[in-house]
C-alpha cells in the first residue's frame, strides 16, 4: 500500500513549550483527560528534545507524533537503534485530510537521517500503519486466567524469592535489571529513561499500580511484574477484583514460573489478564487444570525497517541456500533494491529476485513472526521462483518466537 494521500498541513519539530499542547491532542484523541500540572511534570519527561512533530493548520497545532530513543534485539542477538513511535493523534475536526500522512513522512525521514535502523509502534487500530511500511513484527498472547482454578503442577521448578517494591525502588532498580535481560528474546526493545518515565514513573506516581520483583539466588533482580486492579474493588471483597498485568519480564522459564505463581496466588482476585505474553509460553501445561487459562493471539510490535540494508545484514539467518529478495519501498526509496540473503548474511546484489516484498511484508518476516511461504500463500509476498520458498522459510525462521514485551 502506498501513502499517496497529500497533506494540506505544515509539519515541523516542536519546541519544548509546545509539548503540552501535543500531549493534550493525544489524550483527547484516546479519550483520556489531559494531565493536570502535577501529572504533566511527570508526563513531560517522556518527550525527548527534538523528537516530537506537530502538524499545523495555520498557527494551530492539529496533530502530533513523537518517539522514544530505543533499540531492537534482532535474531542472533545484535541490538540496533530504534525509534519507538508513540503519542500519535490528529484532532477529530481535522481527520482524514492527510495530517497523519504528513507526520509519518516527516518522522520516518528524520529517523532515517538520525541513523536509527528501525521504527516501531503499538497500533491502536490494525488498518492505519501498513501504508507507511509498518508490519506486525512480533505476535503475543493475551492470557486470561481464573486464579481459583489455576494451580501450578507440583513439579514446576521454582527459584528465588518475590518481593513487593516501593515506587522509588522500582524506578531505581528495574532499569538496570531489565538491561541485563534485553538480549533474551529477538524482538525485545531497549528501555531508555523516557520509556521508564512513560511506563513506570507516570503510572506509579499518579495511578494505583503495584510492582513486584523476583530475586535470584545471587540476590540480583531477574524478573519483575507491574499490575493493577482493572476495576473498583467490589463492595464485598469476597467477590474478588480483576487484575491486569502491564509488565512481566523474566530472565528464564524458572523465573517466569515464580512470577505466574505469585500472580495466581494473590488473594481476592476473580480474574486476571496479562497482555503481551510470549506465544510459546507453556503456562497452560504448567497448571493442574490447563483450561484455567485461555490465550488469545494479538498483534504486538509493529515494525518498520527504516534502513533495510543495515537491518538485513545485522540479523542471523537459519541454515539454507541463499535467496534473492527484492524490496520495493516507495516511502523510503533508498531501501528499494535487490538483496541476497543467506546463512552468512545479506547484501545488495544485481541477481534476479526470487521473491518481492513491500516494507510491511518484510517487517512481518524480519523477526520470524510469519514464514515467507505463509505470506506467499495469501498473496503478500510475490513469488518469481517457487523453489526458493522452502529456503526462505529456513533463512528467516528463528529458534524461539520473537517477543517484544514492552508497551509504550
Ligand atoms: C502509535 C500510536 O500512538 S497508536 C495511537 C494512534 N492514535 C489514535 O488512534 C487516536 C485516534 N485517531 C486519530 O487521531 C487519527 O484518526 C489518526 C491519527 C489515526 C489518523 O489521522 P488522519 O490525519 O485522519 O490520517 P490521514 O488523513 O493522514 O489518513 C491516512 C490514511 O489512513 C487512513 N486511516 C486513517 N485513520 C484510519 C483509521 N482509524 N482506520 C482506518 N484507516 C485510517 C485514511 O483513510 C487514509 O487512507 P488513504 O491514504 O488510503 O486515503
Amino acid at each position: 500500500m502506498s501513502p499517496a494521500r497529500a497533506t494540506e498541513f505544515d509539519v515541523r519539530v516542536l519546541e519544548d513549550a509546545e509539548l503540552r499542547t501535543a500531549n493534550t491532542i493525544f489524550n483527547e484523541a484516546v479519550h483520556e483527560q489531559p494531565p493536570n500540572d502535577e501529572k504533566w511534570a511527570t508526563t513531560r519527561k517522556f518527550y525527548e528534545p527534538g523528537r516530537t512533530f506537530g502538524a499545523f493548520a495555520g498557527d494551530t497545532m492539529i496533530g502530533t507524533t513523537t518517539s522514544l530513543t530505543s533499540a531492537l534485539t534482532v535474531p542472533g542477538g545484535a541490538v540496533l537503534p530504534m525509534a519507538a513511535v508513540t503519542g500519535v493523534a490528529v484532532r477529530t475536526d481535522h481527520r482524514r485530510r492527510g495530517a497523519l500522512t504528513g507526520l509519518m513522512r516527516e518522522q520516518l525521514a528524520a529517523v532515517a537521517r538520525g541513523g536509527e535502523v528501525f521504527a516501531a509502534l503499538h497500533a491502536s487500530e490494525a488498518t492505519i500503519y501498513g501504508r507507511f511500511g509498518y508490519g506486525i513484527g512480533t505476535l503475543a498472547h493475551i492470557v486470561r486466567a481464573r486464579p481459583a482454578r489455576a494451580r501450578m503442577r507440583p513439579e514446576v521448578p521454582t527459584t528465588g524469592t518475590m518481593r513487593l517494591l516501593t515506587q522509588d525502588e522500582a524506578l531505581t532498580l528495574l532499569p538496570e535489571a531489565y538491561s541485563r535481560m534485553l538480549g533474551a528474546w529477538p524482538g525485545m526493545m531497549g528501555r531508555g529513561p523516557s520509556w521508564w518515565a512513560l511506563c513506570y514513573e507516570r503510572r506509579l506516581r499518579h495511578e494505583y499500580f503495584r510492582v513486584a520483583a523476583h530475586h535470584g539466588a545471587d540476590g540480583a533482580i531477574d524478573g519483575f511484574l507491574q499490575y493493577r486492579p482493572s476495576e473498583q474493588a467490589p463492595a464485598d471483597p469476597r467477590d474478588g477484583v480483576g487484575l491486569v498485568v502491564y509488565d512481566f519480564v523474566a530472565a528464564d522459564q524458572a523465573v517466569a514460573n515464580d512470577l505466574w505463581r505469585f500472580l495466581l496466588d494473590i488473594d481476592l482476585v476473580d480474574h486476571l489478564t496479562a497482555y503481551q505474553r510470549p506465544t510459546d509460553e507453556p503456562l497452560a501445561a504448567a497448571l493442574v487444570d490447563s483450561t484455567a487459562v485461555r490465550s488469545e493471539l494479538d498483534d504486538d510490535l509493529w515494525l518498520r525497517l527504516v534502513d533495510v540494508p543495515a537491518a538485513l545484514s545485522a540479523r542471523a539467518y537459519g541454515p539454507a541456500d541463499p535467496v534473492v529478495v527484492e524490496v520495493v519501498d516507495p516511502l523510503l526509496p533508498a531501501n528499494t533494491g535487490t538483496y541476497v540473503v543467506g546463512a552468512a548474511g545479506a547484501e545488495r546484489t544485481e541477481a534476479p529476485a526470487a521473491l518481492t516484498v513491500d516494507p510491511e511484508a518484510l517487517a512481518m518476516l524480519y523477526l520470524g513472526a510469519w514464514r515467507p511461504s505463509q505470506l506467499a500463500g495469501i498473496g503478500r509476498v510475490t513469488v518469481h521462483d517457487p523453489a526458493a520458498l522452502p529456503a526462505a522459510d529456513r533463512l528467516f525462521g528463528t529458534e524461539r518466537a520473537a517477543w517484544c514485551g514492552s508497551l509504550f
